[in-house]
């Protein structure tokens, strides 16, 4: 059938072309995501969902289509964007794929209705889909990443903030959080969008402390709340299911309630008393000890925590810490970062090679 638009004939193959395009589109899409869920995450549920979709998209892709294609005077073989050339973290490269997928199906949807109802019912279907694989990895993305950080930065306010953020960065940190009690609003979100980006850039995980509504309008990867701050239900009902909500403990009765009510993280301290957090008392070691022995979450010892004490910590059972300025006010933040990593994952080794040793007996 040839059809008239616009003083133009519209054969069937123009159709078929881009359906046969965006098919492609689509499909090489979702193998380069499913290979992220596979090999990346280990994750089945998430993989097989993608080789779903990718089975569904083949049944579409029938023979007749796939004849239109004409690579050769296609004029978009040519068009590249220098963002397509660059990925700089895994996160970018999944964004980048599920964004050309989620498109891919729109046009799909569109294109798909002139040719047969029922495709276009069933793209729609699958974009909607992929909207909540998006949501799924995303968030095991995120949780995942939280599980794996040892070192988490707390920043306080000075002037050359980005510039400790980024040398921290440089030396291999991955969990930040802005806390900033006095800077006003304005600055504050301007600031947050900053390290936002400076985060992403470093593939970090970028948390906001106290302010549900500063998380949500940079897009953070969560918020940490105090005893003081909102309760984690209002804020989970805020930011969602996928992002990260952390919660200050002092004591075991306040761990278990932030357990029970579906924190992700906790902090455990102070270990010593601070001038960061000057009027709070120290929780000490014991408390420590207690978190090692009995937190079935991620859990952060925090509080007065330097490069001189912070062997002390790891020893009463610590092996995720965070600090305010240790890294804030070091010489050298890169070295700092770099020094507290190290350890960290040095006790991790010797922790796994005592447990084998005990089980062998
Ligand atoms: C990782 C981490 N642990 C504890 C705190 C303290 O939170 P909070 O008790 O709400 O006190 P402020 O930081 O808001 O003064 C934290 N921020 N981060
Ligand atoms: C922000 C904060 N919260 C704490 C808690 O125990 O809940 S201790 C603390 C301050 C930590 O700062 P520094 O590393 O400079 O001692
Ligand atoms: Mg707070």
């Amino acid at each position: 059938m040839a059809e008239l638009y616009n003083g133009h004939v519209m054969g069937k193959s123009v159709i078929y072309r881009i359906l046969d395009a965006n098919l492609d589109r689509a499909r090489e899409g979702l193998r380069i995501i499913e290979e992220w869920c596979r090999f990346g995450l280990n994750n089945p549920d998430l993989t097989e969902e993608c080789k779903r979709l990718r089975q569904e998209l083949a049944q579409w892709h029938t023979a007749e289509i796939r004849a239109a294609r004409n690579t050769p005077d296609d004029p978009g073989t040519q068009l590249t964007h220098e963002r397509e050339e660059y990925r700089g973290t895994i996160h970018q490269l999944l964004q980048a794929n599920l964004c050309r997928v989620e498109e891919a199906l729109r046009v799909l949807e569109e294109y798909g209705k002139l040719e047969d109802r029922q495709m276009g019912r069933v793209c729609k279907q699958m974009r909607y889909r992929v909207y909540t694989l998006e949501s799924q990895l995303m968030a095991y993305g995120r949780h995942q990443q939280l599980l794996e950080a040892q070192l988490y930065l707390v920043t306080s306010p000075m002037p050359e903030l980005l510039e400790v953020v980024e040398a921290a960065l440089q030396g291999g940190l991955k969990l930040i959080q802005y806390r900033d009690k006095n800077t006003e609003d304005g600055e504050r979100f301007a600031l947050a969008q900053s390290l936002r980006q400076l985060c992403d850039r470093y593939g970090a995980l970028f948390l906001i402390n106290d302010r549900v509504d500063l998380a949500l309008a940079v897009d953070a990867d969560g918020v940490h709340l105090g005893q003081q701050d909102l309760p984690i239900a209002v804020a989970r009902e805020l930011l969602g299911p996928q992002k990260i909500i952390g919660r200050s403990t002092t004591n075991p009765e306040e761990m278990k309630r932030a357990i029970a009510e579906g924190a992700d993280y906790v902090g455990v301290g102070p270990v010593f008393a601070t001038p960061t957090k000057p009027n709070k008392a120290a929780a000490g070691h014991e408390y420590v000890r207690y978190a090692a022995q009995h937190c079935p979450i991620p859990w952060f010892a925090i509080g007065g925590i330097d490069v001189n004490n912070f062997n002390e910590v790891l020893e009463s059972g610590a092996n995720r810490i965070a600090v305010v300025r240790a890294i804030m006010e070091a010489e050298q933040p890169t070295l700092v970062t770099q020094y507290f990593l190290s350890q960290l994952v040095r006790m991790e080794t010797m922790k796994a090679i005592q447990n084998t040793q005990v089980g062998r007996g």
